[in-house]
């Protein structure tokens, strides 16, 4: 056990960490805090809920010097929620400090945005498009920025951000600081750490699996035609506390909302084609319990954290197993546990043993759920509120009718009856959803290798600000960074205490040399 005390921090960092009743550092906050705060470049994964905002984010504002009111940090994300998300844990681990952080994204009014800017934050949290507008608007500069954190950059890779990223990185002074992080670390990332790092320390905190244990994971095989109705069956089933149903497009996640709204479920969508505003009333309706089921694109499958997520649906098989790591993981965050469900047409299930290689976790298959189950189900929903009431006690003004009852009738009946009348039964309203094509089949380049080539073209995901099908990313080269060469070639992989120390490609190669 590792207390934040024990990595040196600052008095008002360990107030604000102490406020935010973090009692013990994580292994990934353990093993990166220390080498960030020398102003080691690295790159840090683990898995998904455990922490990697704050281990970036306790180093970089340790770094901030309060009094000077210029931008000396920036976190680039690849979604806006995501954006705004970080910046408010960062705001909360600077609270005792005095740092302002500030979000800029997309679908944001720009005037605002330039306003809140002239304040003088320390740091800002943005997605790629919207700080390069800032750039070239010149609202924004980065010259005095000392620190630079790429959270999810792989999926920023994805997206086709990596221009973007360069273009910033212009901008910002080349004697720099440069921290990588996401959950999940493809080949493709060593060639960004090239380009924009110099001597990087690759810090990988080792598991057995890709996904954390807590999370109880299942598949269904279904026909397309049945999926709607699993679906429904088994969130009466699961009675779910907040539930993310991924869908494959937006106009998947659009349908699926109405129909789970027409058989009396609360649900809302979020995807890249709704207004920022809709956006964001979504996602503060879901974390507020107001609707109890979000579905999504991918555009909610990075970073969100939001407690009580106690079930994943995907409804579509998602495109890779990196994608299916960052979805599930929207559950069983910070030691809690959860359940993650995925539902694949006969002819996807090489994709499921193609996830379940890459994650090294075995996937167990459960029966399509009966209406039998459904029903069970809701009764067991019913039982526990009834005995919830029991327990509360407060009774009192119904249990003169209760006992007239009894005289007339047999409890059994009695109760049989109540029962009936309090438990929702399955809905079964006749639901069209447009057919959705099952997922090519497509070898991964490098599979074996755990890396390869995973460029998404035109897949339509909905993303933040995913410029729909361009992938703008250049072969080779890297015209951008001017000093940095050399890059990541003399990097190190470490992994301590339950992580072991490998070396990297270029270490493991000079050796064989020897
Ligand atoms: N040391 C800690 N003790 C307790 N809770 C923590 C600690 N560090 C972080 N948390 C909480 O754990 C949750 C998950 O953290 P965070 O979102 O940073 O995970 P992550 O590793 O970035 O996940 P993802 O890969 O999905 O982005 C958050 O609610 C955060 O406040
Ligand atoms: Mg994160």
């Amino acid at each position: 056990m590792t207390t934040f005390s024990e990595l040196g921090l600052s008095p008002e960092l360990l107030k604000s960490i102490n406020n935010m009743g973090f009692e013990e550092a994580t292994p990934i906050q353990r093993d990166t805090i220390p080498t960030a705060l020398q102003g080691t470049d690295l790159i840090g994964q683990a898995q998904t809920g455990t922490g990697k905002t704050a281990a970036f984010g306790i180093p970089l504002i340790e770094k901030i010097d309060v009094k000077s009111r210029k931008i000396q940090g920036i976190v680039l994300a690849p979604t806006r929620e995501l954006a705004v998300q970080v910046g408010e844990e960062l705001n909360k681990i600077g609270q005792y400090k005095g740092i302002k952080t500030l979000p800029i994204y997309g679908g944001q009014s720009i005037v605002r945005q330039i306003k809140a800017l002239k304040g003088g934050p320390h740091i800002i949290v943005g997605t790629p498009g919207r700080v390069i507008d800032h750039i070239n608007r010149k609202t924004l500069k980065l010259e005095d920025v000392h620190t630079v954190v790429l959270d999810e950059a792989d999926e920023m890779l994805n997206m086709g951000f990596i221009e973007d990223i360069e273009t910033i990185l212009e901008n910002v002074p080349t004697e720099r600081h440069t921290m990588l992080f996401s959950a999940t670390m493809p080949k493709q990332i060593q060639k960004l750490a090239e380009r924009f790092m110099k001597d990087v320390l690759i810090i990988r905190v080792k598991a057995s699996e890709m996904t954390v244990k807590s999370i109880e994971q299942e598949y269904v095989e279904v026909k397309e035609k049945q999926k709607f109705d699993a679906l429904t069956r088994l969130l009466d089933i699961h009675s779910p506390e907040l539930a993310i149903i991924f869908g494959r497009t937006k106009r998947r996640v659009d349908e699926l909302t109405e129909a789970l709204n027409k058989r009396g479920y609360s649900a809302e969508g979020i995807h890249g084609d709704l207004p920022q505003n809709k956006r964001d009333m979504v996602l503060r309706a879901f974390k507020n319990n107001t609707i109890e089921v979000l579905v999504a694109t991918d555009v909610a499958a990075r970073g969100l954290d939001i407690s009580g997520v106690s079930h994943v649906y995907n409804f579509d098989i998602p495109q890779d197993p990196e994608s299916y790591v960052h979805r599930i993981g929207r559950t069983g965050r910070a030691g809690k546990t959860g359940y993650a469900i995925t539902f694949i047409t006969p002819r996807e299930i090489d994709h499921l043993y193609t996830i379940e290689k890459i994650t090294k976790r075995k996937i167990n298959k459960r029966s399509v759920p009966s209406l039998h189950e459904a029903i069970e189900g809701q009764q067991k929903m019913t039982i526990e509120k009834l005995l919830n009431v029991m327990e509360e006690g407060d009774m009192q003004a119904y249990k003169q009718t209760a006992m007239e009852l009894l005289e007339e009738h047999d409890s059994v009946s009695l109760l049989s009856a109540a029962l009936k009348v309090l438990t929702k039964e399955p809905d079964e309203t006749p639901i069209e959803l447009t057919f959705e094509p099952p997922l090519a089949v497509k070898k991964r380049r490098g599979e074996q290798r755990g890396g390869g080539d995973r460029r998404r073209g035109n897949y339509n995901r909905g993303g933040g600000e995913y410029r729909g099908g361009g992938d703008r990313r250049r072969s080779g080269g890297r015209p951008g960074d001017k000093s940095r060469s050399g890059g990541a070639q003399g990097s190190k992989t470490r992994s301590t205490g339950d992580m072991s120390y490998r070396a990297s490609k270029r270490v493991r190669e000079d050796k064989k040399a020897r």
